[in-house]
């Protein structure tokens, strides 16, 4: 049984889904034959809601957000975008990865966040230059608009990233372990900021990490996979956590008991 405190809901499905998966299946093609990474997977993601993937090592958590972001068709089941079947990439979604090599290295920090907003949302050059030039300031990148990419330190180029992908005000923001090469004190502000934008601005968000105290700290909903090949465990309210409750003893609990909830189950499949 998990604590009270994690299983108490705060109720958001009321919103329509944003995003939907239902028996979601996704297989690989290999020359040996079909992998399956994802099998029969179902979670909703409400509008304002953080959804985290938490599993173990190839469970399929990347596969899920590459099927998200268009890259991978399913094999079975379905996953939706506001009812519409994904069938490709789109700038309805935007991913963000833990490579530091996002950004284009020829294009200033500025320019890096305004050129999609030209190319993908037909902004005019000034107009994308405005909103890019705000989305920055928003995460503390203020003083870099014309730096170059090169120049930034690891945290700023994931910030940079970021604000890339919130100036492009995607329907879901996809984000791929976005600060898993990051030092730990820069880890935890990045989580903070991450947060504080969220409530900001209403950002919808699914996020893979299998860093359990980053998913009780991010998500305000846990969604937790088997082992490979990936299947719902269980989903997890977690939005009474806060960036505050780090290293209290309801956190340390909370996440203790994902961590037997996944690894129990891990040890049974296997
Ligand atoms: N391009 C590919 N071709 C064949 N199999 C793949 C490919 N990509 C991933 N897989 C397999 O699919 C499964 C799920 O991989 P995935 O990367 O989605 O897992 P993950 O949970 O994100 O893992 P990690 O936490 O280690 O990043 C794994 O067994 C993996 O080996």
């Amino acid at each position: 049984m998990l604590a009270p405190a994690i299983e108490t809901a705060r109720e958001t499905r009321s919103a329509a889904p944003v995003l939907e998966a239902r028996g979601l299946t996704l297989d690989y093609a290999t020359e040996r034959g079909p992998v399956r990474a994802v099998d029969a997977v179902d979670f909703t993601i409400a509008e304002g809601e953080r959804l985290v993937l938490l599993g173990p090592s190839g469970c399929g958590k990347s596969s899920i957000l590459k099927a998200a972001a268009g890259f991978l068709p399913p094999t079975a089941g379905t996953l939706s975008l506001r009812g519409r079947p994904i069938n490709g990439p789109g700038p309805d979604r935007i991913v963000v990865f833990q490579e530091f090599d996002q950004l284009l290295p020829w294009k200033t920090v500025l320019d890096n966040v305004a050129f999609p907003l030209v190319v993908a949302r037909r902004k005019k050059k000034g107009e994308a230059r405005e909103i890019a030039a705000d989305t920055l300031r928003r995460v503390g990148l203020e003083r870099v608009l014309n730096s170059y990419p090169h120049t930034l330190s690891g945290g700023m180029k994931q910030r940079a990233a970021i604000a890339r992908a919130l100036a492009a005000s995607p329907d879901v923001l996809l984000m791929d372990e976005p600060f898993a090469a990051l030092d730990a004190l820069t880890r935890l502000q990045m989580q903070r900021d991450l947060i504080d934008i969220a409530r900001e601005t209403g950002l919808t968000l699914l996020f893979v990490t299998h860093d359990i105290d980053e998913a009780v700290l991010i998500g305000t909903r846990l969604h937790l996979l088997s082992a490979h090949p990936g299947r719902t465990i269980t989903t997890l309210d977690a939005s009474a956590f806060d960036i505050r409750d780090l290293g209290t003893a309801a956190f340390e609990t909370v996440s203790r008991k994902v961590h037997d909830t996944l690894f129990g189950r891990t040890r049974a499949a296997s």
